[in-house]
């Protein structure tokens, strides 16, 4: 193992987390422990603001941690334009993330994404493309982004999307529960979907930027455990405001302090807007601080980004060659 596989335990072995998780089963809700839960926003965006300043990674160690994001990303293309085509490309950037040349320079040979996500309508094209390759296709699913289509239907579509090979869902909770309070249907929804996806492992998606405060996206986050989530996921990529470092700190406390008190360990993904290497590596950091090492794995932390692997592959460029390549050159990750 050379130096950046040992730095980032990313050689072709340990991109797989040695002990596979039991899965949460989830609890009943806890109306009591739910009321107790708060956020101090001002601290929790003072704590955020200090990360980049405090936290660091240069040379050989930051291309150990960009590796490291590689094998966390879920590729992603959500876009109604979407063709078989496009999806057998992403499905081959999945596959081999970054230009063999750089990964025989790095010894990072074997190394792949975390996962591929599509629309449900891509999921057989996505499974053809990546057969053979341990790959995960995720779906996104209930009627995704906005989650507002009949509940049946949107049982449904779970359903088919898990037939159709998909081993990771996606889902989109209803906000209206949150804005209103209703942990209950909140619950119910998600206890249901959990049920619907039965061995395939489900992602909750908050919608954070449209639940209003960061107590509320803490609240959702215990609830959406409760009721036995896999993964909880920042956002669609489609809100206004996606994916931030406070909205991570607020859940990833929530992950910790549920598994302190049911020993259960769940996933967090953050999603929509991450683009660049440097902030991959403060999520890295976040993740690692708050929760450690093992949060760093794909089975437990996911980024969820269509266009974050093009600039990742950019800077380990420059670490191995000295230049920059063109991002035009990396158009479809
Ligand atoms: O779940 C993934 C997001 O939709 C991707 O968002 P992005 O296109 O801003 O990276």
């Amino acid at each position: 193992m050379n130096s950046i596989t040992a730095k980032a335990g990313t050689g072709r072995s340990s991109l797989l987390p040695t002990l596979p998780l039991p899965r949460n089963p989830g609890m009943p809700l806890d109306m009591a422990w739910v009321r107790l839960v708060q956020a101090n926003t001002s601290a929790i965006e003072r704590r955020c603001a200090t990360l980049g300043g405090r936290r660091t990674v240069k040379k050989d160690h930051q291309a150990a941690w960009l590796a490291r994001a590689i094998s966390c990303i879920d590729l992603t293309t959500l876009a109604g334009d979407d063709t078989e085509g496009r999806v057998r490309r992403l499905c081959a950037k999945a596959r081999q993330p970054i230009a063999p040349r750089l990964l025989q320079a790095l010894g990072l040979e074997g190394l792949t994404t975390g996962a591929v996500c599509v629309y449900h309508d891509m999921v057989p094209t996505a499974v053809e493309a990546l057969a053979g390759s341990g790959i995960p296709v995720a779906a996104v699913s209930t009627g995704f982004p906005a989650g507002l289509s009949p509940f049946h239907l949107r049982i449904a579509e779970i359903g088919e999307s898990v037939s159709a090979g998909a081993q990771e869902i996606d889902i989109v909770i209803t906000r209206r529960h949150v804005l209103r309070g209703n942990w209950q249907a909140l619950y119910d929804e998600m206890a249901e979907m959990r049920a619907a996806c039965g061995a395939a492992h489900i992602k909750a998606i908050l919608a954070t930027g449209e639940l209003g405060t960061l107590r509320n996206v803490a609240r959702a986050s215990l609830v959406c455990m409760m009721a036995g989530a896999d993964f909880i996921k920042t956002s669609t990529g489609k809100e206004s405001v996606n994916a931030t470092l406070p909205v991570t700190l607020t859940m990833i406390r929530a992950i910790r302090d549920y598994e302190a008190r049911t020993g259960m360990k769940v996933g967090y993904k953050p999603a929509g807007g991450i683009s660049k290497a440097k902030d991959a590596l403060l999520y890295l950091a976040l993740m690692k601080e708050e929760l450690g090492d093992r949060w760093l794995q794909p089975d437990l932390f996911r980024f969820g980004a269509s266009s974050l692997l093009g600039d990742i592959e950019r800077q380990l460029e420059h670490h191995v060659t000295g230049a920059y390549s063109a991002s035009w050159r990396h158009a479809l990750a």
